[in-house]
């Protein structure tokens, strides 16, 4: 390829600072270093943790950066060493890594990788801690290993998914983060089983994936909660099956709930972010059993409370990062799932958009019609 071991010069959308407008810049990055990918990014969607992170709230937060991490591409050239995917491939970057040899991956016990979290943490590659993206000469961090808000960006090998290139690249984007998180809480992180009760507090993006994978998993009741009753109409379709407003209750949410179910519900899943809710999304479980999933992401120096007697009666407070997928070994089958038509993707994307209108798209996110907007970045 004519650019294999050159910088390439394409538009990016910059973070410089936080909550300052995203600007379109002429970005250059640099050829892929050993054990690298660089990847021309076709499609990007917005997720609410871009939005986190821009906000400021984020502790790992670091500006001027490029955000995202939810997106498709096809591999533009491979740094020394890269084996698993070539040129040409059709990938979904993971910012969640999987290098399957580090303590973590052989654990058989998370999801989490540690190969290269230390540097993704801190917006630098692994092999020179620096950056693969600068303006002139300035350098511009990466964020979550992906950054996809630009045409081409560099990832570590281990955060590369190569997928079926028959796949429409502006669908499965969304396979790189959201979509995946809400179905796996369900399958890989509560297990949740036939019959069970499951609330869902958050009808986003990642609450309808919870709510879809409980219907398959056969939930036999899926309570929706939300404070935007707007959201009610859609989560139907996802499986929801009742919905619940806080704001048409005067008692505590977690009350209303337990009063619902006959002393609490099987399963609950916090998809909002918010520690108060967390704690509400614990206590509406059922004594003896029920499990509470943290989803959400919550603010620098935000903290979790209940009373130790909600966990020394039997509940379970877990947490799920990327859904418990195993990033590159499960996005595959992800995405073979979709063609199969035995997961949705196509109806959590509400809004089209390009790399150009990014800050007209994050508008839209906090609007309550807004589930996943999908960035063209080459048009
Ligand atoms: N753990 C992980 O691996 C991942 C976590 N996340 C996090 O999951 C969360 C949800 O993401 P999205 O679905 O994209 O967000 P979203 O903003 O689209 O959905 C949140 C929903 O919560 C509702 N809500 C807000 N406050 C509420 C309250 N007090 N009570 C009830 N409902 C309330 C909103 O109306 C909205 O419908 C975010 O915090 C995001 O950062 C996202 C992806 C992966
Ligand atoms: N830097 C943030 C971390 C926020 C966080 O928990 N991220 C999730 C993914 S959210 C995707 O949209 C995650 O997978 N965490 C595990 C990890 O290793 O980062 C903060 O410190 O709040
Ligand atoms: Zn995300
Ligand atoms: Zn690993």
């Amino acid at each position: 390829m004519a650019t294999t071991g050159q910088f390439i010069t394409c538009k990016a959308a910059v973070a410089w600072e936080a909550n300052k407008p995203l600007v379109i810049e002429d970005v250059q990055v640099a050829p892929p270093q050993a054990g690298e990918v660089r990847i021309k990014i076709l499609f990007t969607a917005l997720c609410h943790t871009d939005a986190y992170t821009w906000s400021g709230k984020d502790p790992e937060g670091l500006f001027p950066c490029i955000l995202g991490h939810e997106a498709a591409g096809i591999v533009e050239s491979v740094g020394e060493g890269v084996t698993e995917v070539q040129p040409g491939d059709h990938v979904i970057p993971c910012y969640q890594a999987e290098c399957k040899e580090c303590k973590f991956c052989r654990s058989g016990k998370t999801n989490l990788c540690g190969k290269v979290r230390a540097a993704t943490g801190v917006g630098v590659m692994m092999s020179d801690r620096k950056s693969r993206f600068s303006i002139n000469g300035t350098p511009i961090y990466h964020f979550m290993g992906t950054s996809t808000f630009s045409q081409y960006t560099v990832v570590h090998d281990v955060s590369v998914a190569k997928i079926d290139p028959v796949a429409p690249l502006e669908k499965v984007c969304l396979l790189g983060c959201g979509v995946p998180t809400g179905l796996g809480a369900v399958w890989n992180t509560a297990k949740v089983e036939s019959g069970s009760i499951v609330a869902v507090f958050g009808l986003g993006t990642v609450g309808l994936a919870v709510a879809e994978g409980a219907k398959a998993a056969g939930a036999s009741r899926i309570i929706g909660i939300d404070i935007d009753s707007k959201k009610f109409d859609v989560a139907k379709n996802f499986g929801v099956t009742e919905f619940v407003n806080p704001k048409d209750h005067e008692k505590p949410i977690q009350q209303v709930l337990v009063d619902l179910t006959d002393g609490g519900v099987d399963y609950s899943f916090e998809c909002i972010g918010n520690v108060s809710v967390m704690r509400a999304a614990l206590e509406c479980c059922h004594k003896g059993w029920g499990t509470s999933v943290i989803v959400g992401v919550a603010a620098s120096g935000q903290e979790i409370s209940t009373r130790p007697f909600q966990l020394v009666t039997g509940r379970v407070w877990k947490g799920t990062a990327f859904g418990g997928f195993k990033s590159r070994s499960q996005v595959p089958w992800l995405v073979e799932k979709y063609m199969k038509k035995e997961i949705k993707v196509d109806e959590y994307i509400t809004h089209n958009l390009t790399l150009g209108e990014i800050n007209e798209a994050f508008d839209l996110m906090h609007e309550g019609g807004c589930l996943r907007c999908v960035l063209a970045t080459h048009v």
